[in-house]
């Protein structure tokens, strides 16, 4: 049987923490690594997409975090590599709320409702965190069940975006609570593509690595004493001494890949409780602009008594002005319900809801996108989110190690889940894990293989099992140029 390709690191998944562990390991000399990524470029969660004339993120959007007393290290990224932003002020969304007929609440109103519902909010957050029914809380103050539209609305806003309001963020305690939009035509991902231009060989802003290999599938990792093999789809077997995973937590819930052996009961049952939220940005193109633009109304939200139903909008033209695109988020039931419907359907729905809001003769959207990350196989939905009772213990669990099995991604962020720093930090903690555990590794050998080496072969003799060592280095490490013309992208 042939031998399978054997490197000493192989990453799974070339999102921005399979991008990050990647580069700590190259900056630190282990450079025989191989990245397989299952789809056909890198960035994962983190990608542009060419709508009408102008580049829109239908992942990652935002760089959360911005502005306070330690620096946001995707900022610095961002600003490093010229990219352009800006800045995203939610404070009035709440001052732009329409109720079916058209009509904005009065913003006593809508300052009123947001106040109940910031103060009922952090009742149920207390009364939950002592394990007690709202009823039962110490104050006896009952947290308020939303039902007006108007309250559905605000309830949706406050949850489903993680206002800051309502619970300190570690994000916005740590890193300031202003947000930038990503407004560039080289998307958001281009930050990954600066990163992997420092180890992976580019030409023209495309990566020509051997070392990277897109549209590789993996699907099954068999983990043994000294070395990790990987299968791929396509049926290729690749070997390495460690594997780093950084697929997201909804692949994992999903089996798509399987493990020999099996994954430990406290390791599978930490991945199974974390929940995974579903985030769909709607984009909708229009032939001229019928919504108010200006200061404060950048962002507007729909009351409707469905909750989560096409609430929050945003037009595009702070970003890109003369696009006259407007968006739509959705979350959880409601994206995986419009994902399952075709897109006609949707643009239906959504003209439905601005025809409420901005009457009968605005013109009808010359075009639609629905991303949609909960079928997508490789991501299953958008980001993690840990329950309430989620204890450090359950995040220790998702992150730690199963044998030479490394695991990584947004979700092993204790601190930043959910969030592209979250990943960055998270795949620059796993790489240098790695490099101390070989570092170890190494010492541990060598001082069992010295004096057996010493006893076994003459000096020239070891000199030569040493150069076949380099020789296999070759393969992934100084000669990228002759690789060039292997490679497919
Ligand atoms: C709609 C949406 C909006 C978001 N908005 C924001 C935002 O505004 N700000 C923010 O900070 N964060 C946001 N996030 C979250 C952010 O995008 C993620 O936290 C971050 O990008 C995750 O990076 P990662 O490396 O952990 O995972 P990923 O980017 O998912 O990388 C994992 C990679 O593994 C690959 N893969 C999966 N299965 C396999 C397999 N079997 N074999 C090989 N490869 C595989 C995937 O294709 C992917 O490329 C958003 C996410 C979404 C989806």
């Amino acid at each position: 049987m042939e031998s399978p390709n054997r490197c000493s690191v192989i990453i799974v998944g070339a999102g921005i923490s399979g991008i990050s562990a990647a580069k700590v390991l190259a900056e630190n000399g282990v450079e025989d690594i191989l990245i397989l990524e299952a789809s056909d470029s890198i960035g994962g969660r983190i990608r542009k997409h060419k709508f009408g004339s102008v580049s829109v993120e239908l992942g990652a959007g935002w760089i959360a975090g911005v502005g306070g007393e330690k620096s946001n290290p995707v900022w610095e990224l961002a600003v490093e590599s010229g990219l352009r932003t800006c800045f995203s002020d939610y404070s009035n969304a709440r001052y732009n709320i329409y109720d079916r007929s058209g009509r904005i609440f009065p913003s006593g109103v809508a300052a009123d409702t947001y106040k109940k519902a910031v103060e009922s909010a952090i009742q149920k957050l207390r009364t939950d965190e002592d394990g007690l029914p709202a009823y039962v809380a110490n104050d006896r103050r009952i947290s308020t069940k939303p039902e007006t539209p108007i309250e559905l609305a605000i309830d949706f806003i406050l949850h489903d975006f993680e206002m800051a309001e309502v619970e300190p963020i570690s994000t916005y305690v740590d890193f300031g609570e202003r947000e930038f939009l990503v407004a560039d035509e080289r998307g958001y991902e281009y930050l990954l593509y600066k990163m992997a231009e420092e180890f992976l060989f580019t030409s023209d802003g495309k990566i020509l690595d051997n070392r990277l290999k897109l549209n590789t599938v993996v699907r099954e990792l068999q983990d043994s004493r000294d070395s990790v093999r990987v299968t791929t789809e396509d049926g290729c077997v690749y070997e390495a001494s460690y594997v780093i995973l950084s697929v997201s937590i909804g692949v994992l819930q999903s089996h798509l890949i399987s493990f020999i052996p099996h994954l430990p009961k406290w390791k599978s049952e930490a991945i199974e409780k974390c929940e995974v939220m579903v985030y769909t940005k709607i984009f909708l193109k229009f032939p001229y602009k019928f919504w108010p633009c200006g200061p404060g109304k950048e962002f507007f939200i729909y009351a409707h008594e469905q909750r989560g139903y096409y609430t929050f909008w945003q037009h595009m033209e702070n970003a890109y002005p003369g696009s006259n695109i407007l968006v739509v988020t959705l979350t959880n039931g409601e994206s995986k319900r419009v994902e399952s419907q075709s897109d006609q359907q949707t643009m239906k729905e959504a003209m439905g809801v601005l025809r409420d809001m901005f009457g009968p003769d605005i013109p009808e959207a010359t075009d639609i996108l629905v991303p949609r990350w909960y079928n997508n196989r490789y991501q299953r939905g958008s980001y993690s989110n840990y329950p309430i009772y989620a204890d450090s213990q359950m995040v220790d669990n998702i992150r730690a190690p199963v044998g030479r099995i490394l695991f990584t991604g947004e979700h092993t962020s204790e601190k930043f889940n959910g969030y592209v720093h979250g990943g960055y930090l998270a795949g620059l903690d796993t790489g240098e894990a790695l490099l101390e555990e070989m570092k170890a590794e190494k010492a541990s050998n060598e001082s069992i293989l010295q004096p057996l080496i010493a006893l076994t072969l003459s000096k020239t003799q070891a000199k030569t099992s040493l150069q076949i060592c380099d020789m296999h280095r070759q393969l992934f490490h100084g000669d990228s140029k002759r690789g060039l013309a292997e490679v497919t992208l």
